[in-house]
């Protein structure tokens, strides 16, 4: 059986390209060949990853950043024939790898492939679009687009909290409804929604804590308020975990949901810009395959 190796020459300050030849021969031990696959644009390796479903691939092996890491997922889920997923997280955030324990060290993250001991976990589908960490609807979502790669690599995840801070100024809350396993769970007004697949939301691993890769729930989250005296009280919950109980939160777990508002608004897919609401979202249980640490 052969490996299939993608690489981002892009991600995580050009450093993918020093691990190829690690890379190539820790695969080379375990599959016949190893195929190497260098992406020039967005929705290359989503392209190669659906290649790789062909029955011919034992081993998908990707490096770069989430944005990578997205579209493997994306090339990879509903096809019958997968191969075992492995990455080597090399972006700013890396949220897929905080929640997996996958190393943040690339070689640490390569011997990952020695012991190759796999686990199956879930992810999300809106429409034709599929995403292994978050959907996100509101003022978090739009702070998003406004962070810059410099500041990104100079302030890490800090940089997302801080332009989230910027954009809760001026705000107005939306209508929002939202409907969990086909009922009525909430309308009302809202500042953000969001529901996530995993415990790690823009490199917060708390933020989400009780969600497990392979608990087959989306963990959905709605800022209800955001008066300073009450919204104060959020940032050291998002540090404990305690964000699902907090009085300014209002929090749901379920298998899919359904979207409305009475504004014009567009979710955000795993820090990407998707459709315009309304939408509706759904698990996929336990659809691909990823190698990940023993103790995972
Ligand atoms: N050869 C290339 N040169 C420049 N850009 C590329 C190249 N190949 C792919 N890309 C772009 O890189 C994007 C993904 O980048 P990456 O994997 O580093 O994720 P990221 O989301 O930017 O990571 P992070 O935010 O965690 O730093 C792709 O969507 C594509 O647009």
């Amino acid at each position: 059986m052969r490996a299939m190796l993608i690489i981002n020459p892009s991600s995580g300050k050009e450093k993918a390209m020093d691990y190829e030849e690690r890379a190539v021969g820790i695969l080379g031990k375990r599959h016949d060949l190893v195929v190497i696959r260098y992406t020039e644009k967005a929705g290359d390796a989503a392209k190669f990853a659906a290649e790789a479903c062909d029955g011919t691939y034992k081993t998908l092996l990707a490096m770069g950043g989430d944005g990578t890491i997205n579209e493997c997922v994306n090339g990879l889920a509903e096809k019958k024939q997968k191969p075992a997923f492995a990455f080597v997280p090399l972006g700013t955030v890396n949220d897929f790898a905080r929640a997996l324990q996958i190393p943040k060290k690339p070689k640490e993250a390569l011997a990952l492939l020695e012991d190759y001991h796999t686990k199956r976990v879930d992810i999300g589908k809106l429409g034709d679009r599929y995403f292994m960490n978050v959907l996100a609807v509101g003022i978090i979502a739009e702070a998003v687009y406004d962070v810059t790669p410099e500041e990104k690599s100079k302030y890490g995840h800090f940089a997302y909290l801080m332009e989230g801070a910027k954009a809760f100024r001026n705000k107005t809350p939306f209508q929002l409804q939202i409907e969990v396993d086909g009922k009525e769970a909430y309308h009302d007004k809202a500042y953000m929604m969001l529901a996530a697949m995993t415990n790690s939301v823009a490199g917060f691993e708390k933020f989400a804590e009780q969600a497990e890769v392979d608990d087959h729930q989306l963990h959905i989250f709605l800022l209800k308020d955001l008066s300073i005296s009450k919204a104060v009280s959020i940032i050291p919950d998002l540090f404990k975990g305690n964000l699902d109980s907090n009085e300014q939160v209002a929090y749901f777990k379920a298998k899919s949901i359904r979207v409305k508002a009475d504004t014009e608004l567009v979710v955000n897919i795993d820090g990407d810009e998707g459709v315009p609401l309304p939408f509706q979202a759904e698990v996929l249980p336990e659809e691909i395959q990823v190698i990940v640490p023993k103790q995972l």
